[in-house]
């Protein structure tokens, strides 16, 4: 996520009369600046106005954000705009923020693009943490993504890998772009896990997501300045959202009346909006369930069940493309496991245990949301220092990830780091117990879903390194592989992985036919 800058010629003069306006007001009253806190954290060298904004200009957020905590510590104070900001980047501060004192951070901070794509904040992901939100985050664990739910999905996933299996095998030996179809694979299964279906306007939803992830993570300029209505009313990227709000709330709307006309769910019957509205119907919690809090919800699944498992399998693919000593590792797991048998059952997955570092690792290097947005309402105190109330709380799982403190040579992907004997990485799990790495986040408002999002994972990676060889295609060696990563809330590749995979007839018989 770049800042947004207002470059076009109509944007410059409104922006040069707000910076004006701003100017003055500041001059009277120095509104930006958190009065009255001492013991501040550390903070780096601020401008009139936009205080520390530019630090954030040079690439994507969490590497200037890292750039700024190597030079000014572990917890810095940030004033961004109007916002009063604090980056958090060392594991004993991760912990007093998610773990010592979860509840007073476990509120959002606000974003244009959330609100407005989100239904005001009445999904889980984006809303604060009120009744609401424990009433609904109830309902996705115990009802939506409960592990027998989960378990559920199972013949979905299965049905959409093969589908996937099919479409490579008749690729064999050409180029293909194995990004796009698996954004496909993880798109299907999310939308038959929330829809009962592929729906028809999956394309349309996926195009407006990714629109809207990118301007959602709180880092457009309007953003930045919440008292300052005329920049909001005035930002083109406003009216690209409201826009995209309409549109999909008419497909949405859709979806959700038919749901009402015919329960049409796959699995046991049921799919995530027939269980909404099963529970709506039922009058049993204490918030009444609407149909834009549906809406809301489905919008969430979709959206955080696409773009981080298809990152993650992209990452990961594009990783052991670069190091063949790790893929012929996992490969040869994998074949060993699965050698004689008819059909790839989850519980082989299960028991794939190198592969399992590979995927650890890929989420450390890797890690689909690389700062993790919380706010605190009141003021609190973080190792000492004062943390003024409604914070902008951005910890940076990128730097704890590739911290040499916590990491030998944390740049290179090396899985075996996880599994050395006497060695402290070992025993770090993803479950949000070692604050060094927390591609899944930690606490009250940890991902609901790390069970599925694994499970898609994990099955994807095995069926694509046990049923293909796959090489780089003509005149391109894996140096050529571009790590880039592109601007987004869930941080992708920016380059489409294309790859040739070439698969043994033997592997495929009996098992896809
Ligand atoms: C590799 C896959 C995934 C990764 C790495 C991931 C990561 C995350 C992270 C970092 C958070 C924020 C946690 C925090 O603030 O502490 C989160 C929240 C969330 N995730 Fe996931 N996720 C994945 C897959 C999924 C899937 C498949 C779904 C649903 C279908 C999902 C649904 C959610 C929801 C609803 C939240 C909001 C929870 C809240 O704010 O209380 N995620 N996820």
């Amino acid at each position: 996520m770049e800042i947004e800058l207002p470059f076009n010629f109509t944007t410059f003069i409104l922006f040069s009369s707000f910076i004006f306006l701003l100017i003055k007001k500041a001059w009277n009253k120095s509104i930006f600046s958190p009065k009255g806190y001492e013991n501040l954290p550390p903070s780096p060298s601020k401008l009139p106005v936009i205080g520390h904004l530019h630090h954030l200009v040079g690439g994507l957020p969490h590497h200037t954000l890292r750039r700024v905590a190597q030079k000014h510590g572990p917890i810095v104070y940030l004033q961004l705009g109007e916002v009063p900001s604090v980056l958090i980047s060392s594991r004993e501060a991760t912990k007093d923020v998610l773990k010592l004192q979860d509840p007073a951070f476990a509120d959002r901070p606000e974003s244009i693009g959330s609100k407005i794509m989100w239904y005001d904040y009445t999904d889980i992901a984006f809303c604060n943490y009120t009744d609401y939100l424990k009433q609904m985050r109830k309902i996705c664990i115990l009802e939506l993504l409960s592990a027998k739910n989960v378990k559920s999905f199972v013949s979905i996933r299965q049905d959409e890998a093969l589908n996937l299996v099919k479409f490579l095998r008749s690729s064999s030996g050409e180029a293909i772009n194995l990004t796009e179809h698996v954004f496909k694979f993880t798109s299907s299964i999310t939308c038959r896990v929330t829809f009962g279906e592929v729906i028809r306007d999956r394309d349309t939803m996926l195009a407006m997501l990714k629109k809207a992830l990118t301007l959602a993570g709180g880092f457009m300029l309007a953003d930045f300045f919440p008292s300052m209505k005329l920049l909001q009313v005035f930002s083109w990227d406003r009216y690209k959202l409201l826009r995209m709000r309409g549109k999909l709330d008419s497909i949405l709307d859709g979806i959700v009346n038919e749901h009402k006309l015919k329960q049409s769910g796959e699995f046991g019957g049921e799919d995530v909006i027939d269980a909404l509205l099963r529970l709506q119907k039922s009058g049993q919690y204490q918030i009444p369930i609407t149909d834009e809090n549906i809406k809301a919800i489905i919008f969430d699944m979709f959206s955080a069940g696409t773009e981080t498992s298809a990152a993650t399998i992209d990452w990961a693919m594009a990783e052991l493309m670069r190091s063949p000593r790790v893929m012929a590792k996992v490969q040869a797991e994998v074949r060993e496991a699965f050698k004689g048998k008819t059909k790839i059952e989850e519980s082989d997955v299960q028991t794939l245990k190198y592969l399992k570092l590979v995927i650890k690792e890929t989420l450390r290097l890797h890690p689909p949301f690389p700062l993790l947005p919380r706010a605190c309402r009141d003021e609190c105190k973080v190792d000492g220092y004062t943390i003024p109330p409604k914070s902008k709380v951005l910890i940076n799982i990128c730097s704890l990830g590739r911290d040499p403190e916590y990491w030998d040579q944390p740049d290179n992907f090396e899985p075996e780091r996880f599994e050395a004997i006497n060695n402290n990485s070992s025993s770090i799990d993803l479950y949000g117990n070692n604050m060094e790495l927390i591609p899944f986040g930690a606490g009250r408002r940890m991902c609901p879903a790390i069970n599925f999002g694994l499970a898609n994972v994990g099955l994807s990676l095995a069926q694509l390194v046990f049923f293909f060889d796959w090489k780089m295609p003509q005149g391109m060696t894996s140096d050529d592989i571009d790590m880039t990563e592109a601007v987004g809330m869930a941080v992708p590749r920016k380059a489409a992985l294309i790859l040739v995979p070439t698969t043994s007839s033997c592997r495929l018989a009996g098992m896809i036919d």
